[in-house]
């Protein structure tokens, strides 16, 4: 039997148990014009969540859509189980997204709203998958009260269940926890840890590294186009916090207190120049808990210690560099 005889397309009653899908890009790039959205990307994905991480503007809202079949590759190939997405609404079927920035009609109900995606479907028995699907992210209680009444997190969780109608094995969100308090956030983690306990493939877009980290222990990290790393969070995470550490040091003896840092063994590298004292420390910890004892040692007097790279955009960099 094929992946596709096994899913439930009658909409009624709880999802069957499903053989798991992968989601395959290979070699796969995307430029507009000059810009090279996504360059060269290999991937691939199978049942329960995976976090897609990367700073604003490294390309996850492009392969989130030519995942989805919103958008062709400019080269390489997107499948699902060894099938092209590209054109292929039979593949459409079983993949469902949930995009960033997307209007609900809030003169509508929720139940209406994911009604009319069972309708835009063609499904059987649009009432029964609506019903389903909204009872999967548990909204069955507000179902009938206008949208527009709703939290962000109800709204948001109301286009989960449109993108959730037609019962798809996978299923794409970009960046679905931006604007929602720490409460709605929790919900919808819960919701996207049972959908990919329930064997579905779930991608989630987010440029926040804790947010991934609570959500999902294997990460796909993209910067400038290109997939930086891939795996295990934890030894990802462990990368990105063993990265030397630069500091801006502002104190009334900087050229004294440089002298001190050469001979520190968590210091890796020291600049004097007119603006001041640049130190490069292997060991972030280890440095902040000794440089108050060596200026003190010297009679220095620290004014300012600014770290210099903790921008996101800095670890991913080093990511891309490691
Ligand atoms: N339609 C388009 N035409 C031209 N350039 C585009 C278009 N869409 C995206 N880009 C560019 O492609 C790059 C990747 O954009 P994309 O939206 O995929 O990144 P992102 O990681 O999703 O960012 P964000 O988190 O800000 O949404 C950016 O440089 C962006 O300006």
């Amino acid at each position: 039997m094929s992946v596709t005889d096994q899913v439930d397309t009658t909409g009624a009653g709880a999802p069957p148990a499903r053989a798991t899908s992968v989601l395959s890009l290979a070699g796969v790039s995307k430029w507009y014009g000059n810009v090279v959205a996504v360059n060269d990307v290999t991937m691939d994905l199978g049942a329960g969540v995976t976090g897609l991480l990367g700073p604003n503007g490294a390309g996850k809202t492009t392969l989130l859509h030519m995942m989805a079949g919103f958008l062709a590759p400019s080269r390489g190939t997107v499948t699902l189980d060894g099938t092209r997405i590209w054109r292929n609404p039979q593949v459409y079927r079983r993949l469902g997204l949930v995009t960033e920035r997307e209007a609900v009609h809030s003169f509508l109900s929720a139940y209406e709203f994911v009604l009319a995606s069972a309708k835009l479907h063609g499904l059987p028995d649009p009432a029964a998958a609506a019903r389903r699907a909204i009872g999967l992210v548990e909204l069955e209680g507000a179902q009938d009260r206008r949208i527009g009444t709703y939290s962000k997190g109800m709204r948001q969780r109301t286009r989960v269940a449109a993108a959730l109608v037609h019962d798809p094995q996978v299923l794409l969100l970009d960046e679905p926890f931006n604007g929602m308090d720490p409460r709605q956030r929790l919900h919808m983690m819960e919701l996207l840890h049972r959908l990919g306990d329930a064997g579905r493939t779930i991608l989630f877009s987010s440029h926040i590294l804790e947010e991934v980290e609570q959500v999902s222990g294997t990460v796909q990290v993209m910067v400038a186009g290109r997939l930086a790393a891939s795996g295990d969070f934890r030894t990802i995470r462990r990368l990105m916090t063993n990265r030397p550490h630069v500091f801006a040091i502002r104190s009334t003896d900087d050229r004294a207190l440089a002298v001190a840092l050469m001979a520190e063994p968590s210091v890796t590298g020291v600049e004097l120049d007119r603006t001041g004292l640049t130190v490069r420390a292997g060991d972030y910890g280890a440095f902040t808990r000794v440089l108050p004892k060596i200026a003190l040692a010297r009679g220095v007097r620290v004014r300012a210690l600014l770290p210099e790279d903790e921008s996101l955009e800095s670890v991913f960099s080093y990511l891309v560099e490691a």
